[in-house]
């Protein structure tokens, strides 16, 4: 359904990216992970057509999304990792803002928003302003956004952050449900034991290549190790974490200069 080919993306020169192929196909839940600033949202930017990518093209369905940037967003759903919502807004009043950037039937956008407003436990905050909202509730009325207009292909940027156990539970069933019904997912997050539950597929970025991309049984098989966090430790070469905490440590005790 998408295909990204040899993507690479310079910032003044310095690349963010470099030659980043992948597809995603219909009814796959693909996890996208790297360590921070190795170019997760760069590619992000470059599927929703924010960014240009200096090299490569996206193709959905076969044609670059740049051909029709507007059809493609009518099949494309995205929830971003900070809530830039509109706060002034009340979250029904959102929803029908949504509905209607997608070019949707009013009565239809009515039915939609109440309902999922109701599905994600805030029916009885829908008249008031996103401003009052938690972190968590915003994050939902993002989720709600997103599946307004039914898009078959849906990005969802680090999900979980804010959520509370019962919706984060909510939310890893519904991605299920989404892949069921045929819907290609691309799942960014750091929170690697989810990503090893509920992904199919599991593409790694270090330093903005592709170093690993397969499924995350086949990639703790082929590298001989336990789970999905020591594969992804390997792979992005990270630094000793306890060694750099016991160092933080010492230097926070420091009582003379
Ligand atoms: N607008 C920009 N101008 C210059 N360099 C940028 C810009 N945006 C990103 N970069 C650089 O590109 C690289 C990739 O950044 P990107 O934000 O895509 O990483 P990321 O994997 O999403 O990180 P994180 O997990 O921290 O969100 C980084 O080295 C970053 O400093």
């Amino acid at each position: 359904m998408l295909e990204l080919q040899r993507l690479t993306k310079r910032y003044r020169g310095i690349p963010a990216i470099q030659d980043v192929s992948f597809g995603l196909q219909a009814g796959e839940i693909v996890g996208y992970l790297g360590p921070n600033g190795s170019g997760k949202s760069t590619t992000v930017k470059i599927i929703t057509g924010i960014l240009q990518p200096n090299d490569g093209r996206v193709l959905f369905e076969g044609k670059d999304i740049l051909e029709d940037l507007v059809g493609f967003r009518a099949a494309f759903g995205y929830v971003p990792e900070e809530a830039h919502v509109y706060t002034y807004l009340t979250g029904l009043e959102y929803l029908q803002l949504v509905g209607r950037l997608r070019g949707m039937q009013e009565r239809l956008i009515e039915l939609k928003a109440t309902e999922l407003l109701k599905l994600l436990a805030l029916e009885s905050w829908r008249h008031s302003p996103i401003a009052l909202y938690s972190k968590g509730m915003k994050q939902r009325v993002l989720i709600a956004a997103a599946l307004m207009h039914d898009p078959k292909l849906l990005v969802f940027d680090e999900p979980l952050s804010g959520l509370d156990v019962v919706t984060a539970r909510l939310f890893k069933d519904l991605l299920q449900e989404l892949a069921a019904q045929g819907k290609a997912i691309l799942y960014i997050s750091h929170v690697l034991e989810v990503v090893e539950q509920i992904c199919d597929r599991v593409i790694v970025i270090s330093r903005g290549r592709i170093v690993a991309d397969a499924a995350p049984g086949e990639l703790t098989k082929l590298m001989e190790l336990p789970n999905l966090e020591r594969v992804f430790a390997q792979l992005v070469q990270q630094q000793d974490t306890r060694a750099v905490a016991r160092e933080m440590v010492e230097v926070m005790r420091v009582t003379h200069a």
